[in-house]
Protein backbone atom coordinates (compact mmCIF):
# COMPACT_ATOMS: atom_id res chain seq x y z
CA UNK A 1 0.00 0.00 0.00
CA UNK A 2 1.52 3.40 -1.27
CA UNK A 3 2.02 6.11 1.78
CA UNK A 4 0.06 9.34 1.75
CA UNK A 5 2.93 12.14 0.73
CA UNK A 6 3.14 15.71 2.04
CA UNK A 7 -0.44 17.31 1.84
CA UNK A 8 -1.38 20.45 3.69
CA UNK A 9 -4.98 21.33 5.15
CA UNK A 10 -7.19 22.79 2.96
CA UNK A 11 -8.16 25.62 5.35
CA UNK A 12 -9.22 29.23 5.84
CA UNK A 13 -6.54 32.26 6.19
CA UNK A 14 -6.66 32.95 9.54
CA UNK A 15 -5.67 30.54 12.44
CA UNK A 16 -8.29 29.35 14.71
CA UNK A 17 -6.19 27.05 16.57
CA UNK A 18 -6.62 28.07 20.41
CA UNK A 19 -3.25 26.23 20.89
CA UNK A 20 0.19 28.23 20.94
CA UNK A 21 1.92 27.01 18.01
CA UNK A 22 5.64 26.05 17.72
CA UNK A 23 7.41 29.06 17.16
CA UNK A 24 8.20 29.80 13.57
CA UNK A 25 11.17 30.59 11.68
CA UNK A 26 11.43 33.95 10.25
CA UNK A 27 10.28 33.11 6.55
CA UNK A 28 7.80 31.05 7.76
CA UNK A 29 6.45 33.92 9.87
CA UNK A 30 5.73 35.75 6.27
CA UNK A 31 3.80 33.30 5.31
CA UNK A 32 -0.04 33.67 6.43
CA UNK A 33 -0.33 31.73 9.43
CA UNK A 34 -2.71 29.45 6.56
CA UNK A 35 -0.13 26.71 7.03
CA UNK A 36 -0.48 26.47 10.53
CA UNK A 37 -4.21 26.92 11.02
CA UNK A 38 -6.04 23.51 11.87
CA UNK A 39 -9.35 24.71 10.47
CA UNK A 40 -9.61 22.01 8.30
CA UNK A 41 -12.49 21.97 5.50
CA UNK A 42 -13.70 18.87 4.53
CA UNK A 43 -11.69 18.82 1.35
CA UNK A 44 -12.92 15.58 -0.56
CA UNK A 45 -16.39 17.69 -0.35
CA UNK A 46 -15.16 21.36 -1.04
CA UNK A 47 -11.77 21.37 -2.35
CA UNK A 48 -10.95 20.92 -5.58
CA UNK A 49 -6.48 20.18 -6.29
CA UNK A 50 -4.63 22.55 -7.57
CA UNK A 51 -1.49 21.95 -9.81
CA UNK A 52 0.86 22.68 -7.49
CA UNK A 53 -0.48 20.76 -4.65
CA UNK A 54 0.28 17.60 -3.43
CA UNK A 55 -1.85 15.09 -2.36
CA UNK A 56 -2.48 11.70 -0.69
CA UNK A 57 -3.88 8.77 -2.36
CA UNK A 58 -6.61 9.12 0.24
CA UNK A 59 -7.27 12.84 -0.84
CA UNK A 60 -8.18 11.01 -4.21
CA UNK A 61 -11.03 8.91 -2.88
CA UNK A 62 -14.53 10.06 -2.91
CA UNK A 63 -16.63 10.70 0.59
CA UNK A 64 -18.38 7.31 -0.21
CA UNK A 65 -15.01 5.00 -0.07
CA UNK A 66 -13.24 6.82 2.17
CA UNK A 67 -14.29 4.27 5.06
CA UNK A 68 -12.62 1.45 3.18
CA UNK A 69 -8.87 3.83 3.05
CA UNK A 70 -6.40 3.00 5.73
CA UNK A 71 -3.62 5.00 4.13
CA UNK A 72 -3.99 7.72 6.54
CA UNK A 73 -5.44 8.35 10.03
CA UNK A 74 -8.90 11.04 10.09
CA UNK A 75 -8.26 14.22 9.28
CA UNK A 76 -4.61 13.25 8.54
CA UNK A 77 -6.86 12.13 5.25
CA UNK A 78 -7.53 15.25 4.52
CA UNK A 79 -5.80 17.61 1.15
CA UNK A 80 -3.90 20.00 2.27
CA UNK A 81 -4.08 23.81 0.18
CA UNK A 82 -0.41 24.96 0.20
CA UNK A 83 1.04 26.89 -3.01
CA UNK A 84 4.19 25.28 -3.75
CA UNK A 85 5.91 28.77 -3.25
CA UNK A 86 4.84 28.89 0.45
CA UNK A 87 6.26 25.56 1.21
CA UNK A 88 9.68 25.33 -0.48
CA UNK A 89 10.06 29.26 1.60
CA UNK A 90 8.80 28.11 5.14
CA UNK A 91 8.78 24.28 5.96
CA UNK A 92 11.60 21.56 5.24
CA UNK A 93 10.46 18.18 3.70
CA UNK A 94 8.70 16.02 5.95
CA UNK A 95 10.51 13.17 7.19
CA UNK A 96 9.05 10.00 7.76
CA UNK A 97 9.33 8.28 11.79
CA UNK A 98 8.21 5.18 12.72
CA UNK A 99 6.98 4.18 16.01
CA UNK A 100 7.03 1.09 17.42
CA UNK A 101 4.93 -0.22 20.67
CA UNK A 102 3.09 3.01 19.67
CA UNK A 103 0.09 2.28 22.22
CA UNK A 104 2.51 1.92 25.16
CA UNK A 105 3.25 3.91 28.04
CA UNK A 106 6.72 5.33 26.36
CA UNK A 107 5.27 6.31 23.05
CA UNK A 108 2.26 8.10 24.88
CA UNK A 109 4.66 10.35 25.80
CA UNK A 110 6.59 10.19 23.37
CA UNK A 111 4.09 10.69 20.40
CA UNK A 112 2.96 14.03 21.26
CA UNK A 113 7.06 15.23 21.85
CA UNK A 114 7.81 14.51 18.17
CA UNK A 115 4.26 16.16 17.39
CA UNK A 116 4.88 19.27 18.90
CA UNK A 117 7.87 20.07 17.40
CA UNK A 118 10.72 19.97 20.27
CA UNK A 119 12.35 16.97 18.82
CA UNK A 120 13.07 18.06 15.37
CA UNK A 121 12.77 22.09 15.70
CA UNK A 122 9.73 24.18 15.02
CA UNK A 123 10.22 24.35 11.00
CA UNK A 124 10.26 20.55 10.22
CA UNK A 125 7.33 18.68 9.44
CA UNK A 126 6.68 15.25 10.78
CA UNK A 127 4.78 12.42 9.46
CA UNK A 128 4.20 9.53 12.01
CA UNK A 129 3.60 5.84 11.10
CA UNK A 130 2.62 3.54 14.12
CA UNK A 131 3.01 0.37 14.45
CA UNK A 132 0.76 -1.68 17.12
CA UNK A 133 0.27 -5.33 17.91
CA UNK A 134 -3.60 -7.30 17.06
CA UNK A 135 -4.30 -6.59 20.78
CA UNK A 136 -3.10 -3.17 20.32
CA UNK A 137 -4.76 -1.98 17.70
CA UNK A 138 -7.93 -0.60 19.48
CA UNK A 139 -5.35 1.37 21.96
CA UNK A 140 -3.53 2.98 18.77
CA UNK A 141 -6.87 3.93 17.24
CA UNK A 142 -7.31 5.84 20.34
CA UNK A 143 -3.49 7.21 20.60
CA UNK A 144 -4.32 8.36 16.59
CA UNK A 145 -7.70 10.35 17.79
CA UNK A 146 -5.68 11.70 20.89
CA UNK A 147 -2.95 12.95 18.00
CA UNK A 148 -5.64 14.40 15.84
CA UNK A 149 -7.62 16.51 18.86
CA UNK A 150 -3.65 17.85 20.22
CA UNK A 151 -3.91 20.20 16.82
CA UNK A 152 -0.30 20.08 16.25
CA UNK A 153 0.45 22.35 13.13
CA UNK A 154 3.87 20.35 12.21
CA UNK A 155 2.09 16.79 12.64
CA UNK A 156 1.44 16.45 8.76
CA UNK A 157 0.22 12.26 8.73
CA UNK A 158 -0.33 9.85 11.11
CA UNK A 159 -0.89 6.02 10.12
CA UNK A 160 -1.77 3.11 12.07
CA UNK A 161 -1.27 -0.36 11.56
CA UNK A 162 0.07 -4.01 12.25
CA UNK A 163 1.83 -5.06 9.18
CA UNK A 164 5.69 -3.49 9.63
CA UNK A 165 6.53 -3.54 5.96
CA UNK A 166 3.66 -0.78 5.57
CA UNK A 167 4.59 0.95 8.56
CA UNK A 168 8.23 0.94 8.20
CA UNK A 169 8.05 1.74 4.54
CA UNK A 170 10.58 4.91 4.06
CA UNK A 171 11.03 5.27 7.14
CA UNK A 172 13.92 7.81 8.35
CA UNK A 173 13.49 7.24 12.00
CA UNK A 174 12.83 4.05 13.81
CA UNK A 175 12.07 4.25 17.29
CA UNK A 176 11.51 0.31 18.06
CA UNK A 177 9.39 0.44 21.52
CA UNK A 178 7.77 -2.31 21.37
CA UNK A 179 8.42 -5.60 23.32
CA UNK A 180 7.54 -8.34 25.30
CA UNK A 181 8.14 -7.67 29.13
CA UNK A 182 9.72 -10.17 31.11
CA UNK A 183 7.06 -11.82 33.23
CA UNK A 184 7.28 -13.38 36.51
CA UNK A 185 9.59 -16.45 36.81
CA UNK A 186 10.96 -16.23 33.19
CA UNK A 187 14.76 -16.48 32.53
CA UNK A 188 16.59 -13.47 30.85
CA UNK A 189 17.31 -16.11 27.96
CA UNK A 190 13.95 -16.61 27.25
CA UNK A 191 13.42 -12.95 27.31
CA UNK A 192 16.13 -12.48 25.02
CA UNK A 193 14.33 -15.41 22.50
CA UNK A 194 11.10 -13.71 22.18
CA UNK A 195 12.32 -10.15 22.03
CA UNK A 196 14.90 -11.31 19.70
CA UNK A 197 12.76 -12.41 17.43
CA UNK A 198 10.82 -9.52 16.70
CA UNK A 199 13.78 -7.63 16.28
CA UNK A 200 15.38 -10.06 14.10
CA UNK A 201 11.36 -9.45 12.03
CA UNK A 202 11.67 -5.64 12.21
CA UNK A 203 15.29 -5.51 10.94
CA UNK A 204 14.60 -7.76 7.78
CA UNK A 205 11.88 -5.17 7.41
CA UNK A 206 13.86 -2.32 7.37
CA UNK A 207 16.26 -3.24 5.17
CA UNK A 208 13.79 -4.24 2.90
CA UNK A 209 11.59 -1.23 2.52
CA UNK A 210 12.94 1.60 4.91
CA UNK A 211 15.20 4.30 3.92
CA UNK A 212 18.68 3.42 2.94
CA UNK A 213 20.27 6.06 5.71
CA UNK A 214 17.35 5.03 8.40
CA UNK A 215 18.31 5.98 12.08
CA UNK A 216 17.33 2.99 14.53
CA UNK A 217 16.67 3.52 18.11
CA UNK A 218 16.04 0.33 19.98
CA UNK A 219 14.26 1.01 23.24
CA UNK A 220 12.67 -2.60 24.28
CA UNK A 221 14.85 -4.53 26.28
CA UNK A 222 17.10 -5.94 26.23
CA UNK A 223 17.98 -3.15 24.33
CA UNK A 224 22.15 -3.47 23.06
CA UNK A 225 21.08 -7.53 21.84
CA UNK A 226 17.99 -6.56 20.36
CA UNK A 227 19.26 -3.73 18.36
CA UNK A 228 22.60 -6.47 17.31
CA UNK A 229 20.02 -8.66 16.27
CA UNK A 230 18.13 -5.98 14.06
CA UNK A 231 21.25 -4.59 12.46
CA UNK A 232 22.38 -8.38 11.74
CA UNK A 233 19.13 -8.69 10.37
CA UNK A 234 20.03 -5.27 8.22
CA UNK A 235 23.12 -5.63 6.01
CA UNK A 236 21.75 -3.44 3.67
CA UNK A 237 21.79 -0.70 6.09
CA UNK A 238 24.82 0.73 7.97
CA UNK A 239 25.41 -0.68 11.60
CA UNK A 240 26.21 2.72 12.56
CA UNK A 241 22.74 3.49 12.33
CA UNK A 242 21.84 1.12 14.88
CA UNK A 243 21.92 2.92 18.91
CA UNK A 244 20.50 1.53 22.21
CA UNK A 245 18.77 3.63 24.50
CA UNK A 246 21.17 3.94 27.51
CA UNK A 247 19.81 7.74 27.74
CA UNK A 248 18.12 7.77 30.54
CA UNK A 249 20.50 6.12 32.30
CA UNK A 250 22.81 8.89 31.37
CA UNK A 251 20.33 11.58 32.68
CA UNK A 252 19.30 9.57 35.77
CA UNK A 253 23.80 9.52 36.62
CA UNK A 254 23.94 13.45 35.84
CA UNK A 255 20.70 14.00 38.07
CA UNK A 256 22.83 11.89 41.06
CA UNK A 257 26.27 13.23 40.88
CA UNK A 258 24.38 17.18 40.56
CA UNK A 259 22.67 15.74 43.69
CA UNK A 260 25.56 14.94 46.07
CA UNK A 261 27.75 17.94 44.37
CA UNK A 262 25.09 20.32 45.24
CA UNK A 263 24.70 21.99 41.75
CA UNK A 264 22.02 21.63 39.12
CA UNK A 265 22.25 19.37 36.79
CA UNK A 266 23.29 21.39 33.63
CA UNK A 267 26.63 21.41 35.31
CA UNK A 268 27.15 17.71 34.87
CA UNK A 269 28.88 16.89 31.61
CA UNK A 270 30.87 14.40 29.66
CA UNK A 271 29.02 11.70 31.00
CA UNK A 272 29.18 8.08 30.01
CA UNK A 273 27.55 4.77 30.40
CA UNK A 274 29.17 1.79 29.23
CA UNK A 275 27.85 -1.52 28.14
CA UNK A 276 24.56 -2.81 28.80
CA UNK A 277 21.73 -1.10 29.81
CA UNK A 278 20.95 -3.99 32.76
CA UNK A 279 22.38 -4.11 36.57
CA UNK A 280 25.89 -4.29 34.61
CA UNK A 281 25.99 -1.05 33.12
CA UNK A 282 29.02 1.62 34.00
CA UNK A 283 28.47 4.98 35.02
CA UNK A 284 31.82 6.51 34.41
CA UNK A 285 32.53 8.91 37.31
CA UNK A 286 36.45 9.05 35.97
CA UNK A 287 35.46 11.02 33.05
CA UNK A 288 32.57 12.57 34.27
CA UNK A 289 32.68 16.74 35.05
CA UNK A 290 30.81 19.34 37.02
CA UNK A 291 31.79 22.71 36.35
CA UNK A 292 34.03 21.61 34.11
CA UNK A 293 36.56 19.90 36.84
CA UNK A 294 36.58 16.38 37.08
CA UNK A 295 33.68 14.69 39.47
CA UNK A 296 36.69 13.32 41.70
CA UNK A 297 38.17 16.72 42.31
CA UNK A 298 34.05 18.17 43.42
CA UNK A 299 33.30 14.81 45.09
CA UNK A 300 35.84 13.33 47.17
CA UNK A 301 33.68 11.00 48.95
CA UNK A 302 35.22 8.04 46.89
CA UNK A 303 33.46 5.20 48.51
CA UNK A 304 30.41 6.60 47.71
CA UNK A 305 31.30 7.09 43.97
CA UNK A 306 32.24 3.74 43.70
CA UNK A 307 29.68 2.19 45.51
CA UNK A 308 26.58 3.86 46.15
CA UNK A 309 26.25 6.32 43.22
CA UNK A 310 26.91 3.20 40.45
CA UNK A 311 23.98 1.30 42.22
CA UNK A 312 22.00 4.15 42.65
CA UNK A 313 21.76 4.75 38.80
CA UNK A 314 21.80 0.70 38.15
CA UNK A 315 18.78 0.53 40.10
CA UNK A 316 16.86 3.34 39.80
CA UNK A 317 14.41 1.72 37.57
CA UNK A 318 13.38 -0.59 40.18
CA UNK A 319 13.21 1.74 43.11
CA UNK A 320 10.63 3.96 40.98
CA UNK A 321 8.56 1.39 40.13
CA UNK A 322 8.00 0.12 43.71
CA UNK A 323 7.54 3.88 44.41
CA UNK A 324 4.80 4.68 41.09
CA UNK A 325 3.73 1.34 40.71
CA UNK A 326 4.33 0.89 37.07
CA UNK A 327 7.90 1.65 34.92
CA UNK A 328 9.28 5.16 34.00
CA UNK A 329 7.61 6.28 30.66
CA UNK A 330 7.69 9.92 30.99
CA UNK A 331 11.41 9.90 31.92
CA UNK A 332 12.02 7.41 29.07
CA UNK A 333 10.26 9.20 26.28
CA UNK A 334 12.52 12.26 27.77
CA UNK A 335 15.12 10.59 27.23
CA UNK A 336 14.58 9.15 23.58
CA UNK A 337 14.16 12.78 22.95
CA UNK A 338 17.59 13.37 23.93
CA UNK A 339 18.93 10.81 22.12
CA UNK A 340 17.79 11.82 18.58
CA UNK A 341 18.23 15.56 19.46
CA UNK A 342 21.76 14.86 20.75
CA UNK A 343 22.13 13.09 16.92
CA UNK A 344 20.75 15.99 15.06
CA UNK A 345 22.75 19.12 16.84
CA UNK A 346 26.09 19.35 17.27
CA UNK A 347 27.31 18.16 20.64
CA UNK A 348 28.55 21.37 22.66
CA UNK A 349 32.48 21.48 22.40
CA UNK A 350 34.21 19.32 24.60
CA UNK A 351 31.28 17.16 25.71
CA UNK A 352 29.69 13.77 24.07
CA UNK A 353 26.95 11.51 25.00
CA UNK A 354 25.92 8.58 25.59
CA UNK A 355 24.32 5.70 23.41
CA UNK A 356 24.75 1.53 23.07
CA UNK A 357 26.13 1.42 19.47
CA UNK A 358 27.65 -1.31 17.46
CA UNK A 359 31.73 -1.76 17.95
CA UNK A 360 33.73 -1.54 15.12
CA UNK A 361 37.17 -0.70 15.98
CA UNK A 362 36.63 1.45 18.71
CA UNK A 363 39.86 3.21 20.43
CA UNK A 364 38.49 1.87 23.97
CA UNK A 365 39.34 -1.98 24.06
CA UNK A 366 36.13 -3.03 24.14
CA UNK A 367 34.87 -6.09 22.17
CA UNK A 368 34.47 -5.65 18.52
CA UNK A 369 30.67 -7.10 17.24
CA UNK A 370 28.54 -6.23 19.99
CA UNK A 371 26.48 -3.54 21.05
CA UNK A 372 28.10 -1.94 23.80
CA UNK A 373 27.34 1.98 25.29
CA UNK A 374 30.42 4.71 24.92
CA UNK A 375 30.75 8.42 24.77
CA UNK A 376 29.82 9.61 21.28
CA UNK A 377 30.45 13.45 19.73
CA UNK A 378 27.87 14.37 16.47
CA UNK A 379 28.05 17.15 14.05
CA UNK A 380 24.49 17.02 14.03
CA UNK A 381 23.89 15.22 10.84
CA UNK A 382 22.41 12.48 12.52
CA UNK A 383 25.75 10.61 12.32
CA UNK A 384 28.61 10.27 15.63
CA UNK A 385 31.41 9.61 16.21
CA UNK A 386 33.37 8.18 19.53
CA UNK A 387 34.90 10.53 21.66
CA UNK A 388 38.48 11.20 22.32
CA UNK A 389 40.44 11.98 25.39
CA UNK A 390 38.64 9.49 27.81
CA UNK A 391 40.81 7.71 30.46
CA UNK A 392 40.29 4.31 31.34
CA UNK A 393 42.31 3.24 34.94
CA UNK A 394 41.89 -0.24 36.39
CA UNK A 395 38.66 0.02 38.29
CA UNK A 396 36.69 1.17 35.46
CA UNK A 397 38.12 -1.38 32.83
CA UNK A 398 37.78 -3.94 35.82
CA UNK A 399 33.65 -2.78 35.67
CA UNK A 400 33.92 -2.20 31.64
CA UNK A 401 34.98 -6.39 31.50
CA UNK A 402 31.88 -7.51 33.56
CA UNK A 403 29.26 -5.70 31.40
CA UNK A 404 31.10 -6.85 28.29
CA UNK A 405 31.06 -10.64 29.01
CA UNK A 406 27.53 -9.91 29.99
CA UNK A 407 26.84 -8.73 26.24
CA UNK A 408 29.36 -11.57 25.12
CA UNK A 409 27.03 -13.87 26.51
CA UNK A 410 23.89 -12.65 25.56
CA UNK A 411 25.37 -12.32 21.86
CA UNK A 412 26.03 -16.16 22.03
CA UNK A 413 22.50 -16.88 23.27
CA UNK A 414 20.89 -15.00 20.16
CA UNK A 415 23.66 -16.61 17.65
CA UNK A 416 20.51 -18.24 15.87
CA UNK A 417 18.76 -15.16 15.17
CA UNK A 418 21.74 -13.39 14.17
CA UNK A 419 22.63 -15.95 11.05
CA UNK A 420 25.47 -16.96 13.71
CA UNK A 421 24.87 -20.16 14.02
CA UNK A 422 23.46 -22.62 17.11
CA UNK A 423 22.65 -20.13 20.10
CA UNK A 424 24.21 -21.35 23.33
CA UNK A 425 23.12 -19.62 26.42
CA UNK A 426 25.55 -18.82 28.94
CA UNK A 427 24.66 -15.66 30.55
CA UNK A 428 27.23 -14.92 33.46
CA UNK A 429 24.46 -14.09 35.56
CA UNK A 430 20.57 -13.55 35.56
CA UNK A 431 21.37 -9.86 36.02
CA UNK A 432 18.34 -7.55 35.74
CA UNK A 433 17.50 -4.64 33.49
CA UNK A 434 17.14 -1.47 35.48
CA UNK A 435 13.09 -1.39 36.00
CA UNK A 436 13.04 -5.06 37.59
CA UNK A 437 13.05 -6.23 41.06
N1 LIG B 1 16.12 1.35 27.08
C1 LIG B 1 15.53 1.99 28.07
O1 LIG B 1 16.08 2.90 28.70
C2 LIG B 1 14.13 1.60 28.49
C3 LIG B 1 13.49 2.29 29.52
C4 LIG B 1 12.19 1.93 29.87
C5 LIG B 1 11.57 0.87 29.21
N2 LIG B 1 12.24 0.20 28.23
C6 LIG B 1 11.60 -0.90 27.48
O2 LIG B 1 10.72 -0.35 26.53
C7 LIG B 1 9.73 -1.32 26.19
C8 LIG B 1 8.35 -0.70 26.16
O3 LIG B 1 8.04 -0.14 27.41
P1 LIG B 1 6.57 0.43 27.69
O4 LIG B 1 6.60 0.88 29.11
O5 LIG B 1 6.17 1.40 26.65
O6 LIG B 1 5.74 -0.91 27.59
P2 LIG B 1 4.16 -1.12 27.30
O7 LIG B 1 3.88 -2.53 27.67
O8 LIG B 1 3.36 -0.02 27.88
O9 LIG B 1 4.08 -0.97 25.72
C9 LIG B 1 4.62 -1.89 24.84
C10 LIG B 1 3.72 -1.91 23.65
O10 LIG B 1 4.36 -2.68 22.64
C11 LIG B 1 3.37 -3.46 21.98
N3 LIG B 1 4.06 -4.55 21.31
C12 LIG B 1 4.49 -5.71 21.82
N4 LIG B 1 5.06 -6.44 20.86
C13 LIG B 1 5.02 -5.71 19.74
C14 LIG B 1 5.45 -5.92 18.42
N5 LIG B 1 6.05 -7.04 18.05
N6 LIG B 1 5.25 -4.95 17.51
C15 LIG B 1 4.65 -3.79 17.86
N7 LIG B 1 4.19 -3.55 19.10
C16 LIG B 1 4.39 -4.49 20.02
C17 LIG B 1 2.44 -3.89 23.11
O11 LIG B 1 1.18 -4.27 22.61
C18 LIG B 1 2.36 -2.59 23.92
O12 LIG B 1 1.34 -1.73 23.43
C19 LIG B 1 9.92 -2.45 27.21
O13 LIG B 1 10.70 -3.48 26.59
C20 LIG B 1 10.75 -1.81 28.31
O14 LIG B 1 11.50 -2.76 29.03
C21 LIG B 1 13.50 0.55 27.85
Amino acid sequence: MALSRLHTPCMEPKSLSSRPAAPLPSSASRVPRVQLSRRVLPCRVLCSVAPNQVESPGAQSTVADAPKKRECFGVFCTTYDLKAEEKTKSWKSLINIAVSGAAGMISNHLLFKLASGEVFGPDQPIALKLLGSERSFQALEGVAMELEDSLYPLLREVRIGMDPYEVFQDAEWALLIGAKPRGPGMERAALLDINGQIFAEQGRVLNAVASRNVKVIVVGNPCNTNALICLKNAPNIPAKNFHALTRLDENRAKCQLALKAGVFYDKVSNMTIWGNHSTTQVPDFLNAKINGLPVKEVITDTKWLEEEFTERVQKRGGVLIQKWGRSSAASTAVSIVDAIRSLVTPTPKGDWFSSGVYTNGNPYGIAEDIVFSMPCVSKGDGDYELAKDVIIDDFLRTRLKRTEAELLAEKRCVAHLTGEGNAYCDLPEDTMLPGEQ
